[in-house]
């Protein structure tokens, strides 16, 4: 084999492995791909994430597809050629990937993986796909659950929570999600920051809602972004920028960050007040939380870092109770769909009742920690309103010192953003105040 091809094959015979993982294995990409692709270059990597984040996307369009090719269904030792006949067929209907190159890549790609017997079934089936794409196409086009491309449970609760604007939430998780970078103002205000990323000839544009936050036309590597490794800026959908804003810290403030891992939350509080009380940032995965620690030194800010359960306060509280609290509670992560379309095959319509008395359980832990006259702000990346909208409700009607403040001009007093929405995730925003 030529060494491109080599190269090509083994990212298509990579990519195959990181999908069965998720799909088989209940893995996520973000798991799945690292691990897949760890001997393969830079180039061939992001190759590798294009294709299995682009069958994710559309996996019922690309499985009806190879039902109607295949005589009868992969299974067994040869279910990893229904994957990596996923990747070919990706590459043909949904990437530029020129036909001969997706042919023949994914054809060695069998060999890799140890299937050299059924390099003429690989080779048949695609070049069965070139000939009848259009035909493919237009049968598939007459079911419309192909094009949302959802699970019929999500889809579902979708349409009851959105009857006016479900059409625009599938629309937007089958949508490759911007990138947007959250300013470090306590170094560099957004106007100045974006004539930094012009000069560097990247072009991007300042919200027009959150003050730090600058879109991207196009992805790019952090190495490129001027001022990264000084910590003058991150990576953070602008969604989630208002969080830190809507909590409000002020001077003096002990504030905790019960679910804070990776920390991108917690060090934008930091960034917006140098002058706060003790931080806590604290999250119960281990791992998750050197990713805290990482990032606060690279913006070169400080938090007490603090791996507990945040439903288990006499395990690590010190009995001084906080004025602000974040909980950016563990979720269906239902408004993150386009950024990671693993999710909608991962969830299972079961997941959301437990994910649901978790964020009680840490809800109501919380709330015995805030001081009285304290304030709590609740965060879901989630649009099912048994997360958001009824899980505050409940609390409330449940806590008489609970005063569920507004954080909008209109009667409904949280925020729900749904994905897309002025260019972010589906997020979701309530505050609560304990009474004095
Ligand atoms: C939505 S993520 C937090 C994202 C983070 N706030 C940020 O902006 O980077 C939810 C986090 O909750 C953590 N978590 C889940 N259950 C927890 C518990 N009982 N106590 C503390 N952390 C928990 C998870 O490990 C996860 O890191």
């Amino acid at each position: 084999m030529h060494p491109t091809q080599t190269s090509g094959a083994a990212s298509r015979a990579a990519a195959a492995k990181a999908i069965m993982d998720v799909l088989e294995h209940g893995r996520s990409l973000s798991q799945a791909i690292p691990e897949a692709t760890e001997k393969l270059s830079g180039r061939d990597r992001a190759l590798v994430q294009s294709i299995c984040y682009a069958v994710m996307r559309q996996l019922p369009l690309f499985n009806f597809v190879l039902a109607e090719l295949l005589e009868k269904p992969l299974k067994g030792q040869l279910k990893i050629l229904h994957y990596l006949l996923l990747v070919g067929t990706c590459q043909i209907l949904a990437l530029s990937t020129s036909p001969h190159a997706a042919v023949a890549a994914t054809v060695d790609a069998a060999m890799l993986l140890g299937r050299s017997r059924q390099k003429g079934l690989v080779n048949g089936v695609l070049r069965n796909l070139l000939r009848q794409q259009e035909e493919l196409l237009a049968k598939a086009a007459a079911r419309k659950e192909l094009a949302h491309a959802h699970p019929r449970w999500l889809l579902e609760r979708i349409q009851e929570a959105y009857p006016q604007q479900w059409r625009d939430v599938v629309a937007a998780n089958n949508e490759q999600a911007p990138m947007w970078l959250r300013v470090n103002t306590a170094k560099v205000d957004a106007p100045a920051y974006l004539a930094r990323l012009r000069h560097a000839d990247i072009a991007a544009e300042l919200s027009s809602e959150v003050p730090t936050a600058i879109r991207l036309a196009q992805p790019v590597d952090v190495s490129q972004l001027p001022g990264f490794e000084q910590g003058q800026v991150s990576v953070q959908d602008v969604a989630a920028q208002r969080a830190a804003l809507l909590l409000g810290a002020q001077s003096g403030d002990r504030v905790l960050d019960c679910c804070a891992a990776p920390g991108g939350k917690t060090a934008h509080i930091l960034e917006t007040n140098q002058d706060l009380g003790q931080v806590i940032a604290l999250d119960s995965d281990a791992q998750r939380l050197t990713r805290v620690s990482e990032n606060l030194t690279r913006l070169q800010l400080s938090a007490k870092v603090l791996c507990a359960d945040a439903s288990e306060p006499k395990t690590w509280w010190d009995g001084t109770p906080f004025q602000r609290i974040l909980l950016d509670a563990p979720c269906s992560a239902t408004g993150v769909i386009r950024r990671h379309p693993d999710i909608k095959w991962l969830r299972r319509a079961s997941d959301i009742d437990t994910l649901v008395a978790i964020q009680a359980d840490i809800l109501n832990s919380m709330w015995s920690v805030l001081a009285p006259g304290g304030t709590l702000l609740y965060a879901t990346c989630s649009i099912l309103p048994e997360e958001n909208h009824k899980q505050i409700k409940s609390f409330v009607e449940n806590h008489e010192d609970a005063i569920w403040c507004s954080l909008t001009e209109g009667p409904q007093r949280d925020l729900q953003f749904i994905p897309g929405q002025a260019g972010g995730d589906g997020f979701y925003y309530a505050k609560l105040e304990k009474r004095k």
